[in-house]
C-alpha cells in the first residue's frame, strides 16, 4: 500500500513515539534521559513473549509486544523514579543516563539477550500498526492536556511551590509522568524490535536518546502534536537532502544541531507553536449555565481553626519566628504586621506547610504541623495563599492559572476524558464556572485568554489571589497583597478582602500598608525579631507605645505606611 515508503512511514511513527516520552516528562518540567533503558527493557522482554505466527491466522504477534514493552517499560520507570525523583534540572538527567547505560551493559553481558550480538527477530510491524499506536499515543497526550492532571503537570512544570500551594501532589505528579515515560519508550522499544527485525544493545543507546529529545524539543512540547511535527519534520530532512543532491555524511547531524539550537535560542515552544501563532487566540471553554462545583462547608464562625504553641523556625543561628503562641477563630481577618525581617512570611510559611517548624507545635484545620508535612495536603484542609514574590504560572493563560486554584475542589477528569464521558464535560465546565467566578471579582474575567506574564503587575497580583479563592479556602493567607498598589487600588483591596471575609472566609493578612490593616483587619498580630510583640484589637495595637517604637515610628497611625 505504502510501496517505497514503508520504512519511512513506519520510522516517522516510531520516532513520534520515542518523542512522545519525553514530550510527557517535559511536560512537567523533568528531563529525563532514561528512556534507552527502558525501551531497552521493552523490546527484550517482548522479543521473549511475542508468539512466532499471526494471532487469529492474520493479526500482528506485535500487538502482543506493545502492552508488555509499555509495562516492562512503566514498571522500571517507578523502581528508578523511587530514588531518583528528588533529583531535579541536570542531576536527574545524569542519574537517568546513569540508568541507561547499566541497562545497556546488561543486555551486552547476560546471555538470554544475545550478548552483543542481540537477536534475530520476524517483521510484525507495518506502517499501519506503527501509526495507529502513534495516534492512540498522541489521542491519550491531546485528551490529558486540558484534564486536571494536564493542568498539574503543567502547573509543575511553571512553578513547583505555587502547584504545592495549590494541592497538588508535586512528587505524584513527577512520578505520574515518569511512569507514562518508561511506559512509552518501553512501547517504542518493542515496536522498534519487530521493526527492525532484530535488536542489539547497542540499538538503545545515547544516539538514540538524543534523537528522541531532540524530536520533542524541535516538535515542541507545549503543545499535544509536537512530537509528530518534530518526527515528521526530521526524518522527511534526509529526503529533502536526497532530492536536493545534499548527500553528504555531515550533512544531517549538523542540520538537526543546528535546528536545535535555532528552536531553543528563538523558538522555546518547538515548531508546533508556530501554528498556534497562525491559528487565532480562541476564547475558552465557556462555562455558560453552568454551576460551581459543590463546594464544602466553610468552619462555623468562631471555631478556632489554628492554634500555634511555641511555634518557632531557626535558619541555622537565625531565629526566624521565635516562641509564637496564636490561635485564629473562623471569620477573622487577622492583621500581621512587623519590620522587614521580623518573621512575617517564615510564619506563614509554616502555617502553609512551605517550611517546617523547628520547635513548638502547631495544627490548622485539624492537620498537624511537623517535618513530615507537604503544602498540597494544608491546601486539601482548606489553606490557600498568595506570596509575596508573585509565584503565577507565567506561560499558562491567566483561566489555566485561576483552574488550577480549583484542583481541590474539582474531580480528576482525565481518564473519564478519554472515553469522552458527559460527566467530565461537566466537571470541566464546574470547574471554569468556579474559576471565572473569582477572576470576575477581582476584574479579570475580560482577560482570561492572555497569558499570566502579558499582565500587568497589579493584575498579576490580583490573579494571584483569584487562583487562591478558587479552591474555596477556609483559611486565606495574603502575604503583601497590597505591595506596588496606590492608595485607590488599597482600598478596593481592602473591601474586597472584607467581601471574602464576610462570606465566612477566614484571612491571615500580611501588610507593610498599617493604614490599610487597621481599616481592613478585625485583628492585629505584630512580630518583631521572631517574636509576637502584641496581638488585639487594631487601633489600640496601632496605639500601643512599644509597637510604635519597634515597628511604627510615629505616634499618628493614621500617617503610617512603613516598608
Ligand atoms: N530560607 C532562609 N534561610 C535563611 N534565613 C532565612 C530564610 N528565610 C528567612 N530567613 C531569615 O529569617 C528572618 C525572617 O525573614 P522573613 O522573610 O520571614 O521576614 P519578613 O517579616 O517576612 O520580612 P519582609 O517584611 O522583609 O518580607 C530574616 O532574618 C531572614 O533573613
Amino acid at each position: 500500500m505504502f510501496d517505497g515508503y514503508e520504512s519511512l512511514l513506519t520510522t516517522i511513527a516510531l520516532t513520534g513515539i520515542l518523542a512522545y516520552s519525553f514530550h510527557i516528562v517535559l511536560m512537567s518540567g523533568q528531563l529525563s534521559l532514561g528512556q534507552a533503558g527502558f525501551a531497552s527493557l521493552g523490546a527484550y522482554t517482548s522479543a521473549l513473549v511475542v508468539p512466532e505466527t499471526p494471532l487469529f491466522g492474520s493479526l500482528s504477534p506485535a500487538i502482543v509486544g506493545i502492552p508488555v514493552g509499555a509495562a516492562v517499560g512503566a514498571a522500571a520507570a517507578v523502581l528508578l523514579g523511587l530514588p531518583v525523583l528528588r533529583l531535579r534540572g541536570v542531576f536527574l538527567a545524569i542519574a537517568t543516563i546513569a540508568f541507561a547505560e547499566v541497562v545497556r551493559i546488561y543486555m551486552v553481558n547476560a546471555s538470554w539477550t544475545g550478548g552483543p550480538e542481540g537477536m534475530y527477530l520476524d517483521k510484525w510491524v507495518t506502517p499501519e500498526l506503527a501509526w495507529l499506536a502513534l495516534i492512540l499515543v498522541a489521542y491519550t497526550v491531546w485528551r490529558l492536556g486540558p484534564s486536571r492532571m494536564g493542568r498539574a503537570l503543567a502547573a509543575v512544570r511553571e512553578d513547583e511551590v505555587a502547584a504545592g500551594a495549590m494541592g497538588i501532589n508535586v512528587s505524584r505528579a513527577r512520578m505520574a509522568a515518569f511512569t507514562a515515560s518508561g511506559a512509552l519508550a518501553g512501547m517504542y522499544g518493542s515496536l522498534f524490535a519487530f521493526f527492525a527485525r532484530g535488536i542489539e544493545p547497542g540499538d538503545f543507546n545515547f544516539t538514540m536518546m538524543l534523537d528522541g529529545l531532540v524530536t520533542a524539543i524541535v516538535g515542541g512540547f507545549l503543545v499535544f502534536f509536537g512530537p509528530i511535527m518534530g518526527s515528521g519534520f526530521l526524518n522527511l530532512l534526509p529526503e529533502l537532502q536526497r532530492a536536493t543532491g545534499l548527500e553528504a555524511g555531515w550533512m544531517h547531524p549538523f542540520v538537526t544541531g543546528a535546528l536545535l539550537l535555532l528552536v531553543i535560542l528563538f523558538l522555546p515552544g518547538g515548531l508546533s507553536s508556530l501554528l498556534t501563532w497562525i491559528r487565532p487566540r480562541t476564547k475558552p471553554l465557556g462555562s455558560a449555565g453552568a454551576a460551581p462545583p459543590v463546594l464544602p462547608p466553610l468552619p462555623a464562625a468562631g471555631i478556632p481553626i489554628l492554634e500555634l504553641s511555641g511555634l518557632g523556625k531557626d535558619y541555622g543561628g537565625v531565629h526566624a519566628v521565635r516562641g509564637v503562641d496564636l490561635t485564629v477563630r473562623s471569620g477573622e481577618i487577622l492583621g500581621v504586621i512587623g519590620p522587614n525581617g521580623a518573621g512575617k512570611t517564615t510564619l506563614v510559611n509554616m502555617i502553609s506547610g512551605l517550611t517546617a517548624p523547628t520547635s513548638g507545635t502547631g495544627e490548622v484545620l485539624g492537620v498537624r504541623l511537623g517535618n513530615r508535612m507537604r503544602p498540597h495536603r494544608l491546601a486539601g484542609a482548606g489553606v490557600s495563599r498568595t506570596f509575596q514574590h508573585s509565584k503565577l504560572f507565567g506561560r499558562l493563560s491567566v483561566l489555566d492559572n485561576a483552574l488550577i486554584g480549583t484542583h481541590v475542589v474539582c474531580r480528576p477528569t482525565f481518564l473519564r476524558r478519554l472515553l469522552w464521558l458527559p460527566s467530565a464535560r461537566a466537571d470541566e465546565r464546574r470547574a471554569v464556572a468556579q474559576a471565572m467566578t473569582q477572576l470576575e471579582r477581582v476584574g479579570l474575567d475580560d482577560k482570561s485568554h492572555l497569558a499570566a506574564d502579558e499582565l500587568s503587575y497589579g493584575d498579576q497580583r490580583r490573579l494571584e489571589i483569584a487562583r487562591a479563592l478558587a479552591s474555596h479556602p477556609s483559611l486565606l493567607i495574603l502575604d503583601e497583597p497590597a505591595a506596588g498598589m496606590n492608595h485607590v487600588e488599597a482600598s478596593d483591596l481592602s473591601k474586597a478582602i472584607r467581601s471574602v471575609a464576610d462570606e465566612g472566609i477566614t484571612v491571615i493578612l500580611i501588610e507593610h500598608n498599617v493604614r490599610m490593616v487597621i481599616d481592613t483587619c478585625t485583628r492585629v498580630a505584630v512580630l518583631n525579631f521572631g517574636e509576637v510583640l502584641a496581638v488585639g484589637d487594631p487601633v489600640a495595637v496601632a496605639a500601643d507605645p512599644e509597637v510604635i517604637g519597634a515597628y511604627l515610628g510615629a505616634e499618628d497611625p493614621e500617617d503610617t505606611h512603613v516598608r
